[in-house]
């Protein structure tokens, strides 16, 4: 069986973070193990309380897994801090981790700071460039161009923008745009693909980027080009949000368990 890692946060609710990541890789039928960077308390109405791991802790759990099982390919996600950048830059050098999906998560959905401030640019200068492939939503990756201010800046250029800062490949996502579609601009230095999809009218997103990039993971691992694994997980996240599960009071989460052909 194919093997994926997931480094990232859990959510006790269930429904994003290492939790998703692990559902959607065995949904895809490869086997997933964790690396855990913080412990949210958190459920589907928002974010109580948070407790980052020390650098030493992450290291320890990434020598683990790292010197026992072989990865076909791995996700970031909720990264907290610069040490556990800085760790995680180390430790993927040294066992030359590869198809790593980085999904750069700096604030959830409920508005929670996920990722502080000053660790932007060792995940622009460090981790980034490691990255087969990066996946920011339209906020992170303004704040990843420095394009902040700017509203009607054009997903291509965006894309380009992040291109620059040297992984293989972008995906920007336009899933809070509040256009009829949810557009995600593909771009990997020579082609520009548009993946495009109706909106789901509803506010049960919690976890979708966690599920794309972990959906995008374990396809690279089962062998899918990088294009194709993109656009089987983009079927998969749209059909997730669409069969959304009840399961909290809040903005509920995506249906990890749906099928795509
Ligand atoms: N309401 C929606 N309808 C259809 N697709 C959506 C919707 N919201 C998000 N998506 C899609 O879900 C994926 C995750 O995007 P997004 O929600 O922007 O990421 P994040 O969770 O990182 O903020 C993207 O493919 C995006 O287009
Ligand atoms: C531990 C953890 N990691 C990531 C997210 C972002 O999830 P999303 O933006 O998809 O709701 C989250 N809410 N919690």
């Amino acid at each position: 069986m194919k093997q994926v890692l997931t480094i990232a946060g859990s959510d006790s609710g269930g429904g994003a973070g290492i939790q998703a990541d692990l559902k959607t890789m065995t949904n895809f039928a490869t086997y997933g193990a964790s690396v855990i960077t913080a412990v949210t308390a958190q459920n589907t109405l928002g974010v109580q309380g948070v407790r980052v791991m020390s650098r030493n802790v992450v290291a320890r759990q990434l020598d683990s897994v790292l010197t026992d099982l072989s990865f076909s390919a791995a996700k970031t996600g909720m990264l907290a801090n610069q040490d556990i950048i800085e760790v995680v830059v180390e430790k993927t050098q040294e066992y030359q981790l590869k198809n790593l999906v980085v999904d750069p998560v700096m604030v959830a959905t409920s508005g929670d700071v996920l990722l502080e401030e000053e660790a932007i640019s060792s995940l622009k200068e460090q981790l980034i460039p490691l990255a087969k492939i990066i996946t920011p939503n339209l906020k992170e990756a303004k704040v990843l161009t420095g394009y902040e201010k700017e509203a009607t800046i054009e997903l291509k250029e965006i894309a380009q923008e992040l291109f620059q800062l040297g992984p293989e490949a972008v995906l920007v996502k336009g899933g809070h745009s509040q256009a009829e579609q949810a557009v995600d601009m593909f771009y990997d230095g020579t082609q520009y693909h548009e993946l495009s999809a109706p909106r789901i009218d509803t506010n049960d997103t919690h976890g979708t980027g966690c599920t794309l990039s972990s959906a995008i993971a374990s396809n690279l691992a089962l062998g899918y080009d990088l294009l194709t694994a993109v656009k089987r997980s983009k079927e998969f996240i749209t059909k997730a949000i669409k069969e959304g599960v009840k399961v909290g009071t809040g903005n509920n989460p995506v249906n990890h368990l749906v099928k795509v052909n």
